[in-house]
């Protein structure tokens, strides 16, 4: 391993570690995005999946965020896509403008066609180069996020060959095939293992799995399809980065829809950090994890539309529904909104979002 500069803002990092913190920290997924004029400039010449690849690029996006909110954000999500594990087992991935499969999976027999042991560095080393010249270019300014998508969100997408509002495919397959699903799952997951494991490697210093399509699933058929992949992952990260030595690092979830599920979550999933849609009182779900993971969210990303004022009443309602109630801090709270953020938010409004975090989520001594 390379020698990468000292961080220098830990803040996230003792949040995710369950610490109480003097504010809380905050970043925003999708924070690299087109609501960014510097993003849309450089987008115009580069395709999507070419900047993912190319690390200078991909590096150049991920510090975008950070260099115009500096001081006032406190983490990094390294630019890149959940769909490039897809493209790592073999199959065809274009955006245009979502994301869209030419050839998906339609009957399990299709998954002979898939790469099977996936190597990650020969695949997705370059999702390791832009980590490691990200870390470099960070100075240990912020730390960096690695992250890859959920095996059954992913699942979905391989199978519907795109987004989609039903879901049908994909189910089809779950109550048609459960027993191919449930092999095609893990399968994704023993990718995701070693993909995760290799952005610590390559000096990703926290975790984020994204189950966007969680809340699609039933509580049971989350528990039966989509539970045993998370703790899969999060056993298999953690064992593999003992095994080699690597320090570990904090590890989040992010089950969009899945409040349904928070308790479960929370016990025993093996993640440090829940991740919460807007769907959920966030004293509701300081109850129901009663301590036990870190938070993070979960403004829903359109208040940023409303303007100043509804920016900030919706913040400092966010702020005192975290707070403990001690001397006003928060404990083991990572300030996010409940999704990711959308094109055409003002970047000035965003700026008003940080600096409201700061002044409602700070401790009064
Ligand atoms: C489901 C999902 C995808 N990708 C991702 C998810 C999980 C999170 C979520 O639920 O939103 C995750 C993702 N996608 C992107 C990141 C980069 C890091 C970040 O800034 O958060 C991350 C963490 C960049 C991106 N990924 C994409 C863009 C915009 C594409 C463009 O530049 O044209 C960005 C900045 C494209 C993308 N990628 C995907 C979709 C559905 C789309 C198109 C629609 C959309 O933009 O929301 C798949």
């Amino acid at each position: 391993m390379v020698e990468l500069p000292p961080l220098r803002n830990d803040l996230l990092l003792r949040a995710a570690r369950g610490e109480k913190t003097e504010r809380a920290p905050v970043w925003i997924m999708r924070q690299a995005g087109r609501y960014l004029p510097e993003f849309r400039a450089l987008r115009a010449n580069h395709e999507f999946f070419e900047i993912c690849r190319t690390p200078e690029l991909a590096t150049e996006i991920t510090l975008q965020p950070i260099r115009r909110y500096s001081g006032l954000i406190d983490a990094s999500i390294i630019f890149s896509d959940i769909l490039v594990i897809p493209q790592a087992m073999g199959m065809e991935v274009l955006m245009n403008p979502g994301p869209s499969f030419p050839d998906p999976l339609n009957i399990p027999a299709d998954v002979a066609k898939l790469r099977q042991n996936v190597d990650v560095e020969k695949e997705l080393g370059y999702v390791f180069k832009a980590i490691t010249q990200t870390r470099i270019e960070l100075k240990g300014e912020v730390p960096l996020i690695g992250f890859c998508g959920a095996p059954w969100t992913l699942f979905a997408y391989m199978i519907e060959g795109g987004g989609s509002k039903t879901f049908t495919k994909a189910k089809t397959w779950l109550f048609k095939y459960p027993k191919e699903s449930e092999a095609l799952l893990i399968q994704i997951a023993d990718v995701c293992v070693d993909f995760l494991v290799g952005q610590v490697k390559a000096g990703a210093q926290l975790l984020q799995v994204f189950d966007s399509w969680a809340g699609e699933l039933s509580p049971h058929d989350f528990a039966l399809f989509s539970l045993p992949t998370l703790r899969h992952i999060s056993k298999g990260v953690r064992e593999k980065l003992a095994n080699q030595n690597i320090p570990q690092v904090p590890m989040t979830l992010f089950a969009k829809g899945a409040n349904y599920a928070l308790g479960e979550l929370a016990q025993d999933s093996g993640y440090d950090v829940l991740g919460l849609d807007w769907c959920i009182e966030p004293s509701v779900a300081r109850r129901t994890v009663n301590g036990k993971v870190a938070l993070q969210g979960n403004m829903d990303p359109n208040v940023l539309y409303g303007g100043r004022e509804a920016i900030e009443s919706a913040v400092k309602r966010m702020c005192k529904e975290f707070q403990d109630g001690i001397n006003g801090g928060v404990s083991a709270w990572i300030a996010n909104l409940g999704h990711g953020i959308t094109p055409g938010v003002d970047p000035e409004d965003v700026r008003w979002y940080f600096e409201c975090i700061h002044k409602y989520s700070a401790s009064k001594q």
